[in-house]
């Protein structure tokens, strides 16, 4: 698939609401995120979080749908479908709420790493693809023998990094990352950390992540925005000088 120029911004957001099944669960959210930056998304559970991530990220969620404002991934509208929702889709990494937990269990690793190219495209250089793999599997400190395996043979640990393999294989303009370290140690954290760096350094990668952890926030020098119950109520730059709503304020101050 041809690669389009990037646009301004990654993502933007304006006065996004957002449904799952029927229920709002986003309530008038206006971000940006620029290419090269990276954006956490912080809030208690239930604030709508993993919601956001999901819809930008394109997930297959039948009842997961914008119900007022825009989002756009790329230039591209989150409403678009077709060719459109195809390119937007392989423009985004994804790495799900436990992501890790959910591989194809019939697939090798291998398989599993290369499948979204393999399902783009079926006239794949299959040595390229195996190069490409390889290449991950030791950015990710996992060992080459893994590409063999089935993911029931591999550790939490090791599954996470091979979805999160998997979300960097297309080279994604954008990563969206659902509490991205989950089950890493602290070794293996610093070299997902450091994949995710090199490409948001290097590639201009934009990356959006939720987390609730604010060592993650600082590694990534990323803006924070706080979501509570599904409205926006904090913005700034890292965790230290967010900036509240009148309300949220308050709430916190009493
Ligand atoms: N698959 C689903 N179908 C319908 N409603 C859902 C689904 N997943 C979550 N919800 C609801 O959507 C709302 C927002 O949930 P969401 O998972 O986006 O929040 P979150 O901030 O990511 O929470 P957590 O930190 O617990 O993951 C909640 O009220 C939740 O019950």
């Amino acid at each position: 698939m041809q690669r389009r120029a990037s646009s301004e911004f990654a993502v933007q957001c304006d006065d996004l609401s957002v449904a799952r099944g029927g229920t709002r669960v986003v309530e008038g959210v206006t971000l940006r995120l620029a290419a090269g930056r990276a954006l956490a998304i912080m809030g208690p559970t239930g604030a709508g979080k993993s919601s956001l991530a999901a819809l930008l990220a394109g997930a297959d969620e039948p009842g997961l749908a914008v119900v007022g404002g825009s989002a756009a991934v790329e230039g591209i509208p989150v409403r678009a479908r077709g060719r459109k929702q195809r390119v937007r889709t392989y423009l985004t990494g994804y790495l799900s709420q436990g992501a890790g937990g959910e591989l194809p269990a019939r697939l090798t690793v291998g398989e599993v790493i290369g499948e979204p190219v393999t399902s783009r495209d079926r006239r794949v250089n299959e040595r390229a693809l195996a190069l490409r793999v390889a290449g991950l599997l030791d950015e990710l400190q996992l060992p080459l023998g893994a590409a063999a395996k089935y993911p029931y043979e591999l550790s939490s640990g090791m599954r996470q990094r091979v979805a999160l393999a998997r979300a960097l294989v297309l080279n994604p303009r954008l990563f969206v990352g659902d509490d991205p370290y989950a089950n890493l140690d602290l070794e293996v954290r610093k070299a997902a950390r450091d994949s995710l760096l090199r490409r948001r350094d290097e590639d201009g990668m934009a990356i959006f992540v939720v987390t609730n952890d604010a060592e993650t926030v600082r590694d990534l020098d990323a803006d924070v925005l706080v979501l509570r119950a599904g409205r926006p109520v904090g913005f700034g730059h890292g965790t230290a000088d967010v900036l509240w709503t009148p309300d949220e304020g308050a709430r916190i101050a009493s």
